[in-house]
């Protein structure tokens, strides 16, 4: 069993390059399944999550290779609609290739995707989405099938601003006979950059990035190329880490823009934050202040950003309130954390955070992947030596984290026992 073990006590120093979005490449690599034709994408990370989505697309009949970052997808035969059970069991993003698979090929058939770790996730509003497109859904056992002739555009108000409701349901619009309206949709970047791939494609979407989308739908799409944006949460993740040690990092590789709600807390917090032109400077000066957080959809403050933000404000001065409203359970670090000597009680959505002087050393578990990237903050702040199980869930999401956080100077690293 792999672990990670830190030894608190090193300040942060130096540049770290951001990876691509985990969370915008891996719809885009669904996208591919729109097209016979070849779609290239750069800057695609190093991800156990893209080996899954890349698994699927295999197993689908599509071809994949990767060459210096750059993914290279043809789909020109489909000789399935049936993502493996294991892929969607282990990423629920799988479930993504639906829209897609819809509109491509009329049929699609998926395993449901189950809870996890952060709450129940259901995809009620994916599955009326589709229904409102025309699309014939059945649950048997457990297992989702859509079919479509040919998806019709419609209206379509989300209860909520899903991220992955949004991006499904403009796949499946892409090709779908006349015109999409979603209205109440998810405005985060990962789903402008969707947008702006399958444009490039020559689909025609407007309105992304704000909260009504239009899908004008195509006859085909065609092949791409398409460079990712930077990942947002994996930036914020290295600029709490500098806050955390009281260190100074140049943060390179961002759009400061998508962080806004994420500097404006840090900058509240104590943290000195410059904007540079090759990126974000983040300096702390080893005092934090306690803060009241609230996560929010985009562009409020992001809950993919909650757990790292809270192992940061078990070390402040004062009592905070971190309320979670966008998932309904959340706070699976919250024991982790007090393992190390955090003082955290849940009451709710929220957890009330009481800062100490000092975290030690413990042994914990990574409950998630944000989960452990909080983890390893917490390590980093901490007294004594911090072994970290169940990684499998950072590397989901965090390319290289330990070789990019010793390059900073931390004392950490990977161990198989
Ligand atoms: C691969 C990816 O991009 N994952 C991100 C995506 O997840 P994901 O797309 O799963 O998140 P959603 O925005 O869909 O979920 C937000 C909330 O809506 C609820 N909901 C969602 C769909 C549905 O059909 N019914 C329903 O009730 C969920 O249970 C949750 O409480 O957005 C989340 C919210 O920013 C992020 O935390 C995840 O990192
Ligand atoms: C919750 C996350 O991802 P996913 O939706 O893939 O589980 C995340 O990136 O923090």
């Amino acid at each position: 069993m792999e672990k990670i073990i830190v030894r608190g006590g090193a300040t942060l120093r130096g540049r770290v390059a951001i990876s691509g979005a985990k969370n915008a490449v891996l719809p885009v690599i669904a996208a591919c399944l729109l097209t016979e034709e070849e779609c290239r994408i750069a800057e695609t990370p190093n991800l156990a999550d893209v080996a899954t989505i890349c698994e699927v697309l295999k197993a689908l009949g599509a071809g994949v290779s990767l060459r210096d970052r750059e993914l290279i997808i043809n789909c020109r035969e489909l000789t399935s609609h049936e993502p493996p059970y294991h892929c969607v069991r282990r990423m629920r993003a799988s479930f993504l290739v639906m829209g897609s698979l819809l509109a491509r090929t009329g049929r699609a058939k998926i395993a449901m995707p189950g809870g996890c770790a952060i709450g129940s996730r259901p995809i009620d509003l994916h599955l009326k989405g589709f229904a409102a497109l025309g699309a014939d859904i059945t649950i048997n056992h457990g297992v989702i099938e859509a079919r479509a002739q040919k998806l019709k555009g419609n209206r379509i108000y989300l209860d909520f601003p899903s991220v992955g409701a949004t991006e499904n349901l403009m796949m499946a619009a892409a090709m779908a006979r006349g015109t999409t309206v979603i209205e109440n949709a998810a405005e985060e970047p990962e789903i402008v950059d969707l947008a702006n791939f399958i444009n490039s494609m020559g689909g025609r979407i407007t309105g992304a990035g704000t909260n009504i989308i239009k899908v004008e739908g195509v006859e085909r799409l065609r092949g791409t190329f398409h460079t990712v944006i930077p990942d947002r949460i994996e930036a914020g993740t290295f600029m709490v880490a500098a806050a955390a040690t009281g260190g100074e990092v140049l943060v390179e590789n961002v759009i400061v823009d998508h962080l806004k709600p994420v500097v404006a807390k840090l900058r509240e917090i104590g943290a000195e934050i410059k904007e540079e032109p090759s990126g974000v400077r983040v300096s702390g000066n080893g005092e934090l202040r306690a803060v009241d957080v609230k996560t929010l959809p985009y562009p409020g403050f992001p809950t993919d950003m909650q757990a790292q933000i809270m192992a940061l404000l078990t070390a402040a001065r004062g009592t905070s309130v971190i309320t979670e409203t966008v998932f309904e359970n959340r706070f699976m670090h919250v024991n982790e954390l007090k393992r190390m000597g955090a003082q955290i009680t849940i009451e709710g959505h929220a957890a009330v955070v009481k800062g100490v002087d000092q975290l030690m050393g413990a042994p914990v578990k990574a409950t998630d992947l944000r989960a452990g990237a909080a983890l390893i903050i917490a390590g980093l702040m901490a007294q004594g030596e911090t072994e970290i199980g169940c990684i499998h869930h950072i590397d989901r999401g965090y390319e290289d984290i330990v070789g990019k956080l010793r390059k900073l100077g931390a004392d950490i690293e990977r161990v198989d026992n």
